[in-house]
């Protein structure tokens, strides 16, 4: 069973078709980041996966439980960080979980001892009797992600956490990210920051206009090879930099697909790295003399723009491939 699982969910707002159609899973113990433009839906499908707002059609579950149905089940399986969630005045950050642990339930020493863990976890310790309102944005989102975890949820669905984080908030929220991915959570975050989420995530999952155009890992996506149906290098040579563009003409499972200074980039139509090696000796054996030779690696920006780029020609989205498999996963740091 996933820990989140998402079928053909619409969300109208009047004409407005926010989320249109999608569908996704994610494993038990997985980190998925959720990608998207400004509109493209992120925040909406959060929403209704933290009972939050209701789909006009479709379905969503979190471990097995329909989230329309059954909100107070869900409830307590999640931890939900949205992007803006207001601090109240007077109130320390001791104060301020004391007051939602007691909410949630937790009573006398149970209360105090899961405050303590939740502080401790997130360095609020020294800001204890610091008035909530009065944190910096590190410090602030520290507090909703305490806030988030005082029930110890099994799934975490965090909107934006990163936003307006100066770099070294975002590291020490990363960190406290992975820790938790480690202790087995189900991460689903959405953020604007591609690279960061590259680097901590089991799967990307892109939406646009509120449609799923793409759902795989983050280093397939920056070989390219799903996204552009084969994988890329950079070839250079000495001489002729369009000598290139005239060999591949002649080629079958090859394509020239700009010109560089020295030479250019081309797409070879195989996953397999024996085949990439016999294009290199083909090329070496015709006369080309080669100078550099290596698999492209993209930003995941630029991945993200082949995507949409795809759907601007008309061209269908890439089917999601099968959803990644987490066993025993490993610390990326
Ligand atoms: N309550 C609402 N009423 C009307 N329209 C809404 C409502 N909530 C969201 N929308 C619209 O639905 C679309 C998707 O919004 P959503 O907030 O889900 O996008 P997002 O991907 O989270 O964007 P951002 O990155 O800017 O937060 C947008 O066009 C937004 O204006």
């Amino acid at each position: 069973m996933s820990a989140l699982k998402i079928n053909n969910l619409y969300r109208y707002f009047g004409n407005l078709q926010a989320v249109n159609g999608v569908t996704f899973e994610i494993p038990h113990g997985s980190v998925c980041g959720f990608v998207g433009a400004n509109g493209a839906g992120k925040t909406t499908t959060m929403r209704i996966l933290a009972t939050l707002d209701y789909p006009t059609l479709g379905t969503a579950e979190v471990c097995g439980i329909n989230v329309v149905h059954h909100p107070s089940e869900v409830r307590r399986l999640i931890g939900w960080m949205p992007d803006h969630f207001g601090n109240y005045e007077h109130m320390t950050v001791l104060e301020y979980l004391d007051f939602y642990a007691r909410a949630l339930g937790y009573k006398g020493k149970e209360r105090r001892q899961r405050i303590q863990e939740v502080m401790d976890f997130t360095d609020l310790v020294p800001l204890a009797d610091r008035f909530s309102n009065k944190l910096s944005k590190g410090m602030t989102q520290r507090l909703g992600l305490g806030r988030a975890l005082l029930h110890d949820p099994q799934v975490l669905i965090m909107d934006e956490p990163a936003a307006g984080l100066d770099p070294k908030a975002r590291i020490e929220l990363k960190h406290l990210i992975r820790v938790l991915a480690k202790e087995g959570k189900t991460i689903f975050i959405s953020s604007h920051i591609l690279s960061e989420l590259g680097e901590m995530c089991d799967s990307l999952l892109f939406i646009n206009n509120g449609r799923i155009v793409h759902h795989g890992d983050a280093e397939t996506l920056r070989q390219g090879s799903d996204v552009m149906g084969g994988v890329l290098y950079d070839v250079q040579v000495d001489g002729r930099p369009d000598a290139i563009s005239d060999w591949c003409v002649l080629q079958q499972n090859v394509e020239f697909l700009e010109a560089r200074k020295l030479g250019g980039r081309i797409r070879i139509d195989t996953e397999d790295p024996a085949k990439a090696a016999d294009v290199l000796a083909r090329m070496v054996k015709d006369g080309l003399r080669i100078t550099e030779f290596h698999r492209e690696q993209r930003n995941l920006e630029d991945a993200f723009i082949d995507i949409l780029g795809r759907l601007d020609a008309g061209q269908p989205a890439v089917a999601p491939p099968p959803l990644p498999v987490v066993e025993g996963r490993e610390d990326k740091a």
